[in-house]
């Protein structure tokens, strides 16, 4: 319907080739660097073009797309991966190989909770021949299941759930029920059209007496005619800010029975006579929500912020707009010092969040080993860090997604872009696997606790918090000294907190107000703790990686950056706490800008080495080509509005006034 228009030669493209001539780093080695190793990136884009190249998984671009169709396109390809693609055993969240298959999958997809969480779940909560009974039946799709937490009334505060799950003894059955409306579940993934089954977390009752959360299987809908159980409302609750292919569903349960086995009982189990028996701490619990706080950032944040780094500085790369000489020709946006400090700090954060979150998932596998063996001492540490983790994850990269949107003008706000999708994709982990700020407070809680201990009672990792303030020599944007900065000031806000709190306490205030009054500082301790461990994650990494040295000084200057921008943007809170002098934050911001400058030309090589195809992006501004402009109007052209060349709506409902108009102009016409 539209005639094609096309430049003889995209002067975009040319631009974009120039910067990869110019850039003064082997991209290949940091791709290399950036997955692990070369084995691990050869593992990966074979993976990805496996995917790619599968006829099955191919559809039009999400933007032109309804909901509708989106959630049906999803689920056709998410079965299909899921039986034909993913290993027979599933993939372990945190492992290499999940983190390529992560890469791999289409830009929309479901059952994803039903991998991440259900199929989790039955693993830890299992005993071997629950695990034994349901795993293979998950793992092969045979049986689909939500992880239904959440009610419509509380998502944080897990004591106040209100589901039901009562031990009738003559039937040796669970009965489910939600008393009240506020007590269905609400918002689990894939659950309202897809899952046939859920975990449902419920209040244990047995002979009238809580024994409080605990996890069951319950069917909901049938398996041969995908039909609600009786006593089962299942459905989809609407659309969201995005998520568009996922059927996040409610949950209505009235006398719904599940036999006594459905219970999960590794860590606590109901006898036929109605006995309970604790095997293992009730913190157990909450396990799953540590193991997902651990291992998802990477796919769910980290890569997004990397994905719309890569549209936002390959766009600003091609887009010139104004001069910087006078007389001169027109410049690439990212030519503008204050175009690198939107998105140059914002490529450290990808880098320092990626490996910190490294070390978190060793960590966590480190006390996985442990609690097989039955020491369970380090989950209140892992937890703390898991927590607060995840919180300024979710929080860096949502941010950051939305600086790099709006870096791109109003071509950001398109949905050719891809960059609004990233928004809506990542804007949720800020509230999904635990609200940020309650989670903070979960890590604030620990480090108080910590910070009245002597320092040979608290892990390694932990304490700094009660040893003398490190001094520091040279120059504060040494990597060794941005270390000794944050942990002072981390150490300094949990001291200042606890000091608070002990204070408000001793004249007599009752704890949950003191809590309260002091929730604005406790959450800053958190954030402080959390990025102390970052750089110091970040510096780790940065040092002891084997690679060459134009490799090491682009990771050695992004490092610096991350810290110096973060100082640059909290300058108030460190003299706040003494720890930086005006001196030492003047010099911060110009070595900052230095930084930007340095790290320009590398810039566009920088997001080639995170290795994304224009297939997983979607996005008209960030291809490789560079060739903004030209997919810009193929795209609008694929716009569902653009289908007839009169649209009918248009034409029935404004032709009245048109015609009113035509005859006005054509008596105006005839009177002259
Ligand atoms: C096998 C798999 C194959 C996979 C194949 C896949 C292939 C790859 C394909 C794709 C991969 C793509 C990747 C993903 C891409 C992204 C897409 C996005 C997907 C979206 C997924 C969304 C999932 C979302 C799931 C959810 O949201 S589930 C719901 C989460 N809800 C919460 O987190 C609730 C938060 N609330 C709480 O945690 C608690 O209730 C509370 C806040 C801690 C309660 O506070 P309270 O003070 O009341 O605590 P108490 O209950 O009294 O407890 C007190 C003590 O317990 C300690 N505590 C608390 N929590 C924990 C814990 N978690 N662990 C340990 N200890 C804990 C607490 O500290 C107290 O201790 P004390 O000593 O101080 O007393
Ligand atoms: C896209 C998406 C997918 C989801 N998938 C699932 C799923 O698969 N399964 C599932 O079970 N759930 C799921 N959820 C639900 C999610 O886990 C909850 O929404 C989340 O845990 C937050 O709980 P809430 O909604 O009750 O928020 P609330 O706790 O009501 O938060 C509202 C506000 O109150 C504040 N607040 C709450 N408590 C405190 C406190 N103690 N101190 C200070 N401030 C406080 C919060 O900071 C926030 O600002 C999903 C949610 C979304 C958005």
């Amino acid at each position: 319907m539209f005639s094609t228009v096309k430049d003889d030669m995209s002067i975009e493209s040319t631009l974009i080739s120039k910067e990869r001539k110019n850039a003064k780093f082997p991209v290949e080695e940091l791709t290399n660097v950036w997955d692990g190793g070369k084995e691990e990136t050869e593992l990966r884009r074979k993976i990805v073009k496996l995917f790619e190249d599968d006829p099955v998984l191919k559809s039009p671009p999400i933007c032109t797309m309804t909901r509708e169709e989106r959630f049906t396109k999803a689920t056709r390809k998410s079965a299909y991966i899921y039986r034909n693609l993913i290993p027979n055993n599933g993939l372990h969240p945190g492992s290499r190989e999940f983190e390529h298959f992560s890469r791999a999958m289409p830009i929309e997809n479901n059952l994803l909770v039903h991998m991440i969480a259900f199929i989790p779940c039955i693993k830890s909560f299992g005993s071997q021949e629950q695990v034994a009974k349901w795993l293979p039946l998950a793992l092969n799709l045979n049986i689909i299941g939500a992880y239904a937490q959440t009610e419509l009334g509380h998502g944080s505060f897990l004591r106040g759930i209100e589901t039901e799950a009562t031990f009738d003894k003559k039937t040796q059955e669970f009965v489910i029920n939600c008393p009240k409306v506020s007590s269905m579940k609400w918002w689990p993934g894939d659950m309202g059209l897809n899952a046939n089954h859920a975990l449902v977390m419920a209040n244990l009752i047995i002979d009238g007496k809580e024994y409080g959360m605990h996890a069951f299987i319950v069917q909901i809908r049938d398996l041969s005619t995908h039909m609600p159980l009786p006593g089962v409302t299942v459905g989809d609750i609407g659309s969201k800010m995005g998520f568009e292919a996922i059927d996040n569903g409610f949950l209505y349960m009235k006398n719904v029975r599940i036999p006594r086995e459905n219970l999960l009982n590794k860590n606590s189990e109901v006898k036929p006579d109605g006995t309970y028996v604790k095997k293992a701490s009730d913190r157990l619990m909450y396990g799953s929500m540590v193991n997902l706080r651990v291992n998802l950032p990477k796919s769910q944040a980290i890569d997004v912020l990397a994905k719309a780094c890569t549209i936002a500085i390959r766009y600003s790369a091609v887009r010139r707009q104004g001069l910087l000489n006078p007389g001169g020709a027109e410049v690439a946006v990212l030519d503008y010092t204050l175009q690198q400090h939107k998105l140059i700090p914002q490529l450290a954060t990808v880098y320092a969040t990626k490996f910190a979150g490294e070390g978190i998932i060793k960590k966590h596998q480190a006390f996985l080993q442990n609690m097989a063996k039955g020491n369970i001492s380090d989950l209140a540490e892992i937890h703390a860090l898991s927590a607060s983790f995840k919180a300024s994850v979710s929080e860096q990269c949502t941010e950051g997604v939305e600086v790099c949107r709006r870096a791109c003008g109003g071509h950001g706000y398109s949905q050719a872009s891809g960059l609004p999708f990233l928004l809506c994709k990542i804007t949720p982990s800020c509230t999904y696997e635990g609200e940020n700020t309650v989670l903070y407070l979960q890590t604030a809680r620990y480090l108080v606790k910590c910070a009245s201990k002597q320092a040979a009672d608290l892990p390694e990792s932990i304490a700094f918090l009660v040893q003398p303030i490190q001094d520091m020599k040279g120059s504060i944007t040494s990597l060794d000294n941005l270390i000794i900065c944050f942990k002072n000031s981390a150490a300094l806000c949990v001291q200042g907190v606890s000091k608070k709190v002990n204070e408000m306490s001793n004249k007599g205030l009752a704890m949950h107000e003191v809590w309260n009054k002091s929730s604005v500082q406790l959450v800053k301790s958190a954030k402080m703790y959390v990025m102390q461990y970052i750089i110091g994650a970040f510096v780790s990494f940065v040092t002891e990686v084997k690679c060459s040295e134009p490799i090491k000084e682009i990771l050695q200057d992004l490092c610096c950056l991350y810290g110096l921008h973060y100082i640059n943007t909290h300058s108030g809170e460190f003299l706040k706490l003494g720890v930086l002098s005006a001196h030492h934050c003047t010099l911060a911001e110009e070595t900052e800008i230095q930084l930007l400058e340095k790290l320009r030309p590398n810039a566009v090589g920088i997001v080639d080495a995170f290795d994304f195809t224009d297939s997983s992006m979607e996005s008209c501004l960030g291809a490789y080509d560079g060739n903004v402009y030209e997919r810009l109007f193929d795209m609008a052209k694929l716009s569902p509005l653009n289908k007839e060349k009169v649209h009918q709506e248009s034409y029935r409902h404004l032709r009245p006034f048109l015609l009113e108009g035509r005859d006005i102009l054509e008596g105006v016409k005839s009177k002259n």
